[in-house]
């Protein structure tokens, strides 16, 4: 079955659901995906406190030479109360005083024998922080599908939350096929190359937050990539690459059939990437991306990110792209959707100037792709592009077009 990118997108998300929920404590929750709303418990601030360090006063003291009777530090309990012709001398953060009409900072005053002169221009009110003009109690803080990072640290902290419920992070296994490959840590001979596919695919994965299973390189045999499919069936995600056109050596899809392997979609109109395959085994869904380097990587971010988006939980589970301007004219063979990887600097793509499948070249070069219309034959320069940013992450609520036009 070919399917278009829009197609494969729609079978993806509907075959993939969120994962099972646990509580973690949150220095442990960096990174995780909340599977509870979180409401605040208290205001913040909690009391109103003084935004200066400087002297409560009140206004009708404005111009006059008033008495401080008392310093009042942050962290104090302090119960008096300002007396009209008084101030009180106060610290940043620390609680106003019953009485207190404004702050005065303290290089706004002239010290006298006798007591500080106030300037004649106070008003009400100022450099105090109100309790709860920041957050107020009950007030919904987090939403079920928010990803935890520092910020909603912040949050947290804030309220005094030690554990939250977190969808279980996807638990992905990756394998590759091939007699040619060899890992990094294996000696090569001169008709063999190391496996790139799998480390790409692995730090990726752990970039975008999964756990992974590293189950190594499979033999272009039934039976070598059974043992590795045995091996990976237990997690949520199994990702290959190799073995998936028409070549004699080419078994993954048959390998993946003896485990019940429901195939939603083995060929999609992109190039490259077109032996793309997806489908599920159970409740753990596969993706099978073709050996070329530089089309498994382009396709696991089109693809597999998307996967992962949705068993993560996350609320904006749909790829979102940049609006961008090309750098240079770019002229296309029209006919298939193209993934083209290039740079992009903060407002203008640039084209790699070679991007064949099998290439890794242009990947460390790459921080975006753009998918390209079939009926696309020109990009001129300044013309906008939609890109898909490799390095980091944007996404939505609702799916949207990926396509430059
Ligand atoms: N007659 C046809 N031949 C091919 C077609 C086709 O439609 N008809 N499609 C081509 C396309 S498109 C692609 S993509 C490749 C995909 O082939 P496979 O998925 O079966 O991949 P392999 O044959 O195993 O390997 C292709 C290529 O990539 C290298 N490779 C594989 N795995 C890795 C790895 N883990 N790390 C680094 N490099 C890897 C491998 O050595 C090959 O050079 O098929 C075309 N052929
Ligand atoms: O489309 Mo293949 O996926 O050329 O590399």
């Amino acid at each position: 079955m070919s399917v278009s990118v829009e197609q494969a997108l729609e079978l993806i998300y509907t075959n993939t659901s969120k994962k099972s929920l646990k509580i973690l404590p949150i220095e442990h929750a960096l990174g995780s995906i909340l599977a509870e709303d979180v409401y605040a418990t208290h205001n913040l601030p909690p009391f109103d406190n003084s935004a200066m360090d400087g002297y409560a006063v009140k206004i009708e003291d404005s111009n006059k030479i008033v008495n401080v009777n008392a310093t009042i530090f942050a962290g104090d309990n302090f119960n008096g109360e300002l007396q009209s012709a008084h101030a009180i001398k106060i610290m940043t953060g620390a609680r106003i005083p019953m009485g207190t009409q404004t702050i005065v900072p303290i290089e706004d005053i002239i010290h006298q024998e006798n007591g500080i002169k106030l300037p004649d221009n106070l008003t009400m009110s100022k450099h105090i922080r109100l309790a709860g003009e920041d957050i107020k109690k009950g007030e919904k803080l987090l939403c079920v599908g928010d990803k935890i990072d520092a910020h909603q640290m912040t949050l947290l902290t804030s309220q005094g939350i030690t554990h939250i419920k977190v969808y279980k992070k996807p638990r992905v296994a990756l394998f590759a096929s091939g007699n040619e490959l060899k890992m990094h840590f294996e000696n090569v001979t001169d008709y063999q190359l190391y496996n790139t596919n799998t480390p790409t695919l692995l730090s990726r994965t752990l970039e975008l937050g999964c756990e992974v299973e590293f189950i190594g390189t499979a033999q272009d045999t039934l039976e070598d990539i059974h043992t590795h499919i045995k091996s990976a069936l237990e997690c949520d995600f199994i990702i290959t690459s190799g073995g998936v056109s028409v070549g004699d050596a080419d078994f993954t899809k048959e390998a993946f059939g003896e485990f019940g392997y429901n195939i939603l979609f083995d060929k999609v109109e992109i190039k490259p990437g077109k032996p793309t395959t997806f489908g599920k085994i159970g409740s753990t869904v596969v993706l099978n991306l073709p050996g070329n380097p530089l089309a498994a990587a382009l396709n696991f971010e089109l693809f597999g990110r998307s996967i992962i988006y949705a068993l993560s939980g996350a609320k904006s589970k749909f790829i979102n792209t940049i609006n961008a301007k090309m750098k240079s004219k770019y002229k296309l063979r029209a006919g298939r959707r193209s993934l083209i990887p290039g740079f992009f600097d903060g407002e203008y793509f640039t084209i790699c100037e070679q991007f064949s499948p099998g290439m890794i070249s242009p990947l460390a070069y790459a921080n975006a792709f753009i998918m390209v219309d079939e009926s696309c034959e020109i990009l001129e320069p300044e013309s906008p592009v939609k890109i898909i940013s490799t390095k980091f992450s944007f996404s939505m609520q609702k799916p949207k077009s990926l396509i430059t036009l």
